[in-house]
């Protein structure tokens, strides 16, 4: 990372997600109609006939047209894609091509949605997208210079790249002098906690060091805090090498899942460090994703990038900046931080409440579109009247962002539902009605 990155750079990383092998990918979802036996085979062979490979197939009843099956095909890169889809639109009673990176043709690029994760084991596809590997240090780390911090980030980051969704998460040794890195976080930024974070972070704080092992002499393993954020609000942690591009990170919001680090900042400068580490992820991050309004904020968020524009995501993704990872709160007449990368910085988080920064009030129409330093201490926050003032101002500005289709997260099938026809929203209505039966026979009791 440099040191002086605006999110002028977070355009290079908007880039889209590219597939662990490095190349573009793209998804088709198609039926084939009724009395189509062998309509599989046939779109096969048209796929074979124009050079595409695919590298995954599945077939699954239509939720769009009754009695109908639907293909999923995965294409990798090569052949003549464009081709294939026109035969397919033509001759296919449905099909929709979810997912595309890098369309330049504009034409193209009208029907065409950037990549995004269908299923949550789709999320294993990113797992190497990361921004900056620990083995590749830049120069103004503090780390850059110390061999045995470069091995220590490298073996942790194979360890996450290895992750596959449904595999156990992994439990990590730390050495001595990273549990040491740890105490002085954890003891330094659990005494201004009190005076320093929302009334929101300090509910959830006490509950971390009951059931996570939350303490000054061991570092939390993601296995005990995962299973206590399912139980709070069905997030879990899934481990990621480094920092991820904002479409990708917001994708797995999407999901209610949170890429995490496992990897420790360097001994040398525990106040600050320039890249999300363990101590960010578990001390900034954890608490506010186990309360149940925050996470439903984050998944919506998430939700909202699916597909979207570059631009759109830059700015949804600039508004997180100002808010989940740097955002300070008025509550009773008291200025107090709720971001992430303020809660988790011994340094930033006492500069960020000092006369000495610029503070404005939050709007996604100014914030979006205003200009950060991702490795200093932040010149401008954005101070938000209450959370639910954020919440709304957000969900406001994510329901501008142009789609196609409806997005809907399936908690059961841990699908995303891209939603398109009118079958699927007589299911969203039954759903929704089951639900409202609960909701008027318990009122009812309660009267
Ligand atoms: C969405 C926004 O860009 C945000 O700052 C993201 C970027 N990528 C990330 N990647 C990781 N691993 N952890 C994070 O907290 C973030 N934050
Ligand atoms: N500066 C944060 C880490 C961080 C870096 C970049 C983005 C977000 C958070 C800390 O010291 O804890
Ligand atoms: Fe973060």
């Amino acid at each position: 990372m440099n040191g002086h990155a605006t999110n002028g750079d977070v355009a290079a990383e908007l880039s889209p997600a590219v597939f662990p092998n490095g190349e573009e990918s793209m998804t088709l979802i198609f039926s084939p109609g009724k009395d189509s036996v062998g309509s599989l085979a046939k779109a096969l062979k048209l796929f074979k006939s124009h050079n595409v490979n695919l590298s995954h197939i599945e077939s699954r009843s239509s939720d769009r047209i009754p009695n109908q099956y639907e293909f999923f095909v995965d294409c990798a890169p090569g052949g003549d894609v464009t081709k294939v889809i026109e035969i397919l639109k033509a001759t296919m009673t449905y099909c929709s091509v979810v997912s595309r990176n890098n369309v330049n043709d504009s034409k193209v690029a009208e029907d065409y949605v950037p990549w995004f994760p269908l299923r949550i084991r789709d999320l294993d596809k990113y797992a190497n997208q990361i921004l900056s590997h620990g083995s590749e240090l830049e120069a103004d780390h503090p780390g850059f210079t110390d061999p045995v911090y470069r091995a220590r980030r490298k073996y942790l980051a194979d360890i996450a790249l290895n992750y596959k969704h449904g595999d156990p998460l992994p439990h990590i040794e730390y050495t001595e002098q990273e549990v040491q890195t740890w105490g002085t976080v954890f003891r330094e930024l659990t005494k201004l906690y009190p005076t320093h974070a929302c009334k929101e972070f300090n509910h959830v704080f006490p509950l971390l060091m009951e059931n996570c092992g939350y303490k000054e002499d061991s570092i939390p393993q993601f296995e005990d805090i995962s299973n206590f954020l399912k139980d709070s609000t069905g997030f879990t942690l899934r481990p990621v090498g480094g920092l991820l591009s904002s479409r990708d990170f917001l994708a797995g919001l999407a999901f209610r899942v949170f890429h995490s680090t496992q990897y420790i900042r360097h001994h040398s400068r525990p106040l600050y460090t320039p890249e999300p580490d363990i101590c960010h992820e578990l001390l900034g991050h954890v608490p506010l994703f186990a309360n149940p309004a925050f996470a439903q904020f984050s998944q919506e968020i998430g939700l909202a990038s699916l597909g979207a524009p570059d631009d759109y995501v830059k700015r949804l993704a600039t508004c997180y900046w100002f808010t989940v990872e740097f955002g300070l709160c008025r509550q009773n007449g008291e200025l107090k931080a709720y971001g992430a990368g303020l809660l988790s910085s011994i340094g930033e988080l006492q500069y960020s409440l000092s006369d000495e920064p610029e503070l404005k009030s939050f709007d996604p129409e100014v914030t979006g579109n205003t200009p950060y330093p991702i490795t200093e201490y932040q010149p401008t926050y954005f101070v938000a009247e209450s959370f639910d003032d954020v919440k709304d101002k957000l969900i406001k500005f994510a329901k501008t962002i142009p789609k196609k289709f409806g997005i809907r997260y399936n908690s059961y099938t841990q699908n995303v539902q891209v939603l398109d026809s009118k079958l699927q929203l007589e299911e969203l209505a039954n759903n929704i009605s089951s639900e409202l039966q609960i909701l008027r026979y318990t009122l009812n009791l309660l009267d």
